[in-house]
């Protein structure tokens, strides 16, 4: 397992071979805050991370880190080999996501383009190269069906896909995906982890996905990394689902448990994954309210795309 504190291995420079995230010795602090303290570890590419951490634990402030919107306060954050930047082609972004989408009108496959360049330079028509690159990622996320329907019309699952597509564009080699899985009901919930696995897969790209919630992402991802306490945890989740790395996380007392291929993070009595997502879903699934979701103030209305972050600091 990787921890707090420890360099992670000298890999190669090389673009090619070297880790897809590297993180040494990095310190984040947000209003004199810290975030994180002293993190080393390294993603490879090709693997799917599940991100997890109660609420604040700083899964989003890390995601904008490696964007190279929020600074390190120490250490260095490489992608690919390299130092972080803004606006990384390499990086596909999807911000937390709320339903403020549900009302709009404009159709899939608008939608999926407005997150490329053409569009958000505001030019009046997209040019070849980039139609392509849409009717590929529609592809990719089986959403060629949904590219003529209005927003408004389409599941959230639907949309979530159409979300996947735009932070597809431009073939990045990582994938950050804020809580795709807040207002979605277990049934969408189990078919966009499978989407993101088998686009993920297909491509050979890695993705980082931050949930509340471990268990729906159990068959799907390759380790966890879990945040909590200014401190971070990468393993596999036997590694990492334990009570004592968990304790150390949460900063009380935390048991583990597993039932019929479920596992439940407890603190005495009260399961607090379950816990801290409460209050995500307290507005689900009632057409207009969406909106007034607990969101951090991210913008949810345009795309995905990594040059196409605004969120207030
Ligand atoms: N711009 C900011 N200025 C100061 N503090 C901030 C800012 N943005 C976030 N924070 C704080 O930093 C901490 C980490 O927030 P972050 O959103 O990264 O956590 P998270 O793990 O994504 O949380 P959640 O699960 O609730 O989405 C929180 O305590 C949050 O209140």
């Amino acid at each position: 397992m990787n921890v707090t504190g420890r360099a992670p291995s000298e890999s190669a420079r090389d673009p090619a071979i070297a880790p897809v995230l590297e993180l040494d010795r990095v310190t984040i602090e947000l209003a004199g805050r810290v975030i994180l303290r002293d993190t080393s570890f390294s993603v490879n590419q090709g693997e799917f991370i599940g991100v997890l951490g109660p609420n604040g634990a700083g899964k989003t402030t890390l995601m904008r880190a490696v964007l190279g919107l929020v600074p390190a306060a120490q250490g260095t954050i490489r992608v690919l080999g390299e130092p972080v930047m803004r606006g990384n082609a390499s990086i596909g972004y999807m911000p937390q996501t709320r339903s403020a989408l549900a009302g709009r009108r404009i159709r899939g496959r608008e939608f999926v383009a407005m997150a490329a360049d053409g569009h958000r330079w505001g030019l009046p028509h997209t040019d070849a190269a980039t139609r392509a690159d849409v009717d590929r990622v529609l592809e990719l996320v089986g959403a060629r069906s949904l590219a003529k329907r209005p927003l408004f019309e389409l599941s959230g699952g639907e949309r979530q896909r159409l979300l996947l597509a735009q932070c597809l564009l431009g073939r990045p080699q990582l994938l950050l995906l804020d809580e795709p899985l807040i207002s979605l009901d277990p049934h969408h919930q189990r078919s966009v982890v499978e989407l993101v696995r088998e686009v993920q897969r297909e491509l050979g790209i890695a993705v980082l996905f931050s949930a509340h919630e471990l268990n729906p992402l159990l068959n799907a991802l390759d380790r966890v990394l879990y945040l909590g306490n200014s401190v971070a945890a990468l393993g596999t989740v036997d590694e990492v689902i334990t009570a004592p790395v968990l304790t150390r996380l949460y900063g009380s007392p935390i048991d583990v448990m597993r039932v019929k291929g479920r596992i439940f993070v407890m603190s005495g009595d009260v399961e607090i994954e379950k816990h801290d997502h409460e209050h995500e879903d307290e507005h689900e699934h009632v057409p207009g309210r969406e909106a007034h979701g607990h969101d951090h103030g991210h913008d949810r209305g345009h795309g995905a795309h990594p040059h196409d972050h605004t969120h207030d600091v």
